[in-house]
């Protein structure tokens, strides 16, 4: 196998730079006729995957949804990841994982070691107990051939209340995203470890020595667009990855409904890799 940022850069080369998003939200459920339960959870993970698995570079299923279901709920994450990837897309678990050290380390056994069942290619984590308390996880994902997302200018309004605080002259969020880049230092053609800004940030970092991928989330439902895009991430367009869950998934049920809206934004975002 090869690196993850090595794989995210040819599989953005190949079907455009997009994540989707898996996020079986309660209200989605009922607008798309299932139960709230892990039945209904199950067949909407598997119309999505029917939907753009085969079509997105990057889905991303949100966890927080299927572990409201418990232990079945899991077990419906574990096969949405497999099928995902056997669908040829990279699968992105977004888990914001993040503790001292030693507990670092079971995460990263959790979803970065192939031989759990809950592995995929790369997970979200964040960095509030220090970037370095990730270590585990940086290496679990460089040994595992993995990728993280280290949480930097997040999407929501109340985050720059703690990112954009300036210690030693500059923002917590560039401090993120500076020490992530140095953990990319000499990958080509795109390290492993990207970070995550949101699509709708008033004060992007400067991520020109970056040298992985910026997750972009906030397109869509939380008022982000192809110009915001453009304008927060001027310099580093080719390295983004924009992220849309609730504006696909309002198109479903309908799988050809699905699938219009991913080519959508697809198009809507090819200048990124032009
Ligand atoms: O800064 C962040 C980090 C993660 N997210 C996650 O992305 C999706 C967004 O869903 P939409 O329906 O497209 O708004 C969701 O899973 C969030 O937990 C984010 O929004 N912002």
């Amino acid at each position: 196998m090869t690196g993850f940022g090595a794989r995210l850069d040819a599989a953005l080369d190949e079907r455009g730079s997009l994540c989707v998003g898996i996020d079986p939200h309660p209200g989605l459920l009922a607008a798309w006729g299932l139960s709230d339960d892990a039945v209904g959870l199950g067949r909407f993970a598997d119309t999505c995957v029917e939907a753009f698995g085969g079509l997105a570079a990057v889905v991303k299923p949100q966890s927080a949804f299927f572990e409201t279901y418990g232990s079945a709920g899991i077990a419906v994450l574990e096969r949405t990841v497999v099928a995902a990837q056997a669908a040829g897309a990279l699968v992105l678990l977004d888990v914001k994982r993040g503790d001292i050290g030693s507990t670092m380390t079971a995460y990263a056994r959790a979803y970065l070691d192939p031989a759990s069942p809950l592995a995929a290619d790369a997970i979200t984590v964040s960095p509030f107990l220090g970037v370095g308390s990730l270590d585990p996880a940086f290496a679990a994902a460089t040994e595992h051939e993995r990728g993280l997302f280290v949480l930097a200018a997040t999407s929501n309004p109340e985050g720059p209340q703690v990112q954009q605080a300036v210690v030693a002259g500059r923002s917590v969020a560039q401090a993120v995203v500076d020490d992530v880049g140095a953990r990319n230092a000499g990958a080509t053609p795109l390290g492993s470890f990207g970070v995550v800004a949101g699509a709708t940030i008033a004060d992007p970092p400067d991520f020109t020595a970056l040298g992985g991928a910026v997750l972009a989330p906030g397109v869509g439902a939380q008022g982000g667009t192809a110009d915001d895009v453009r304008r927060i991430f001027g310099a580093s367009l080719r390295a983004v990855v924009p992220s849309v869950s609730r504006e696909v998934l309002r198109a479903g049920p309908d799988v050809a409904a699905l699938r219009a809206a991913v080519e959508r934004l697809v198009a809507d975002f090819a200048f990124l890799r032009d």
